[in-house]
């Protein structure tokens, strides 16, 4: 039961220095050069404390750097993710239910300017504090819209950016604690909710010309049927999952090779390679991981928004004999038409275009859908506006029949929106044809409930919530900068 006024939010920075080891590194083979000519020099022991399944054991100096001028160097040469130390603006929520629960919830960020996202939760804070989890939920179509529409904060916004960052991780704790006082994780929470009552939740604001409310119960009253059965297929065999965590831009060949036969013997058959610096390193990369797989073996090319247009059709052009089934974020991703025109060139080379990880709302992906710019739909659980957004673009998809692939390349990501994508082929989609779900073998010890893999698949999470609670521990070591990780870093570099 539904129960408690929310009498407490605190909202802190966490960060993990993942640049140490190039992990979730794109479009950086210059910073890659660099890191490899500094290492001879300046190699030193250090326990990594980038946690376990990362393939750096050692403090290996990288990227990495809070000097400045040498971080400016390195963004000239290239301008994507060079140097991401995986973090999340952390959000716990307490009421004054005397039972012991709380609601954790977080937005994903890269480091730098998490302390801007904890500035815009404690912003938006005055619209959770004090109220009644019942009144919250049981009009939560409402209470979102409240959120994206203060009067004032929406001017930074609306519905994008920080101020959409902090509501995702507001949004993402109130989920969590709904589904912890209901004793079931959040994707059956949301499987057991009757068509009204979810919709319930969807702000339908500005995409009713393709998607009505009355559209929307219909498939969800599709998605009635045969229930049951896709429950107990995923609790049986899980949903389906590929892995990027072989092939960032960072990582040199023969760490590639590595990771990928470990993957191999591990029953991966999905994989995603990163690519946009340098056409010659991406045809190397290419022909080595699509000989180490075989042909049968799908593989994706992410360039994380590295491309103009036309740059983006002739580059996949000379990458289409690798077979990619898809070409994630290959140009600006607030560029729908230049998607649809990516689209229009690349899909009879047989590839697709996938994107969604910065897609600011549902009316992009409206447009997206609308424009026939994406064969593959990647929702974020941590860039919209938490679940209530992301039910909307599930429906779109749907309506519009697009697979969602999400995105989980981030701290904590992995763990929240296999929820979503559960959830979605039980009581939605129905299918998994194209669709697969990304994993990143990082950082999943510091929660409480870390994601489940086997063969290859996410298992359904079986306890209670949304599994977005961070080990305390791991929080208090890693919160920057007073944490113990970031104090020895820090004092490092001034040495
Ligand atoms: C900076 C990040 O690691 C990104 O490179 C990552 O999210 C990536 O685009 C992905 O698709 O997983
Ligand atoms: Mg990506």
């Amino acid at each position: 039961m539904v129960r408690g006024r929310i009498c407490r939010l605190l909202v802190r920075d966490v960060r993990f220095p993942t640049s140490l080891g190039g992990h979730g590194s794109d479009a950086m083979r210059e910073a890659q050069r660099e890191r490899e000519h500094k290492q001879g020099e300046l190699e030193r022991e250090k326990q990594a404390s980038c946690g376990a399944g990362s393939p750096m054991r050692r403090w290996i100096p990288g990227p990495w750097d809070h000097d400045l001028s040498r971080r400016q160097t390195l963004n000239d040469c290239a301008t994507q993710h060079t140097d991401p130390d995986y973090s999340a603006a952390y959000v716990v929520l307490e009421t004054d239910a005397e039972d012991g629960l709380k609601g954790y919830g977080l937005t994903f960020t890269l480091g730098k300017g998490t302390e801007v996202v904890v500035c815009a939760v404690n912003a938006l804070a005055h619209h959770v504090l004090n109220k009644d989890l019942r009144d919250i939920v049981g009009d939560f179509r409402g209470f979102y819209r409240q959120l994206t529409s203060d009067g004032q904060l929406r001017w930074i916004g609306p519905e994008k950016g920080v101020v959409h960052l902090a509501t995702a991780a507001l949004l993402n704790a109130v989920w969590d604690l709904w589904a912890k006082q209901e004793g079931k994780p959040l994707w059956k929470l949301l499987v057991d909710m009757d068509p009204r009552e979810l919709l319930s939740c969807i702000d339908f604001r500005y995409i009713t010309d393709v998607l009505t409310e009355e559209e929307a119960y219909e498939i969800l009253q599709k998605g009635q049927v045969g229930k049951k059965e896709r429950e107990g297929q995923m609790l049986m065999h899980g949903y389906p999952a590929y892995t990027t965590s072989c092939a960032w831009l960072g990582y040199s060949d023969d760490t590639l090779k590595q990771l990928c036969t470990e993957a191999l013997k591990d029953g991966w058959t999905r994989f995603k390679v990163k690519v946009g610096a340098d056409l010659q390193d991406d045809i190397r990369r290419c022909r080595l991981i699509r000989n180490m797989i075989g042909p049968e073996k799908t593989l994706m090319m992410d360039a994380n928004q590295r491309w103009d247009v036309p740059e983006a059709v002739e580059w996949m052009s000379k990458l289409a004999e690798f077979k990619p089934l898809w070409i994630e974020e290959p140009t600006s991703p607030d560029d729908i038409l230049g998607h649809a025109a990516i689209s229009e060139a690349l899909v009879p080379l047989g590839i697709g275009i996938a994107t969604g990880e910065q897609c600011h709302n549902r009316v992009i992906f409206k447009q997206l859908l609308q424009a026939k710019a994406l064969q593959f739909l990647q929702i974020d659980s941590c860039r919209l506006g938490s679940v209530n957004e992301n039910l909307s673009v599930l429906l779109m998809a749907k309506k519009f029949e697009i697979p969602v692939c999400p995105h989980a390349g981030g701290v904590g990501l992995c763990e929240l929106v296999q929820h979503l994508i559960i959830f979605d082929f039980i009581s939605i989609s129905a299918s998994l044809e194209n669709r697969m779900c990304e994993y990143v073998n990082h950082l999943h010890e510091h929660f409480r409930y870390p994601v489940v893999i086997k063969k290859a698949s996410y298992m359904p999470p079986k306890d209670a919530g949304y599994s977005t609670e961070m080990k305390e521990e791991s929080v208090k070591k890693h919160q920057y900068p007073h944490g113990e990780v970031w104090k020895k870093l820090l004092a490092a570099q001034e040495n």
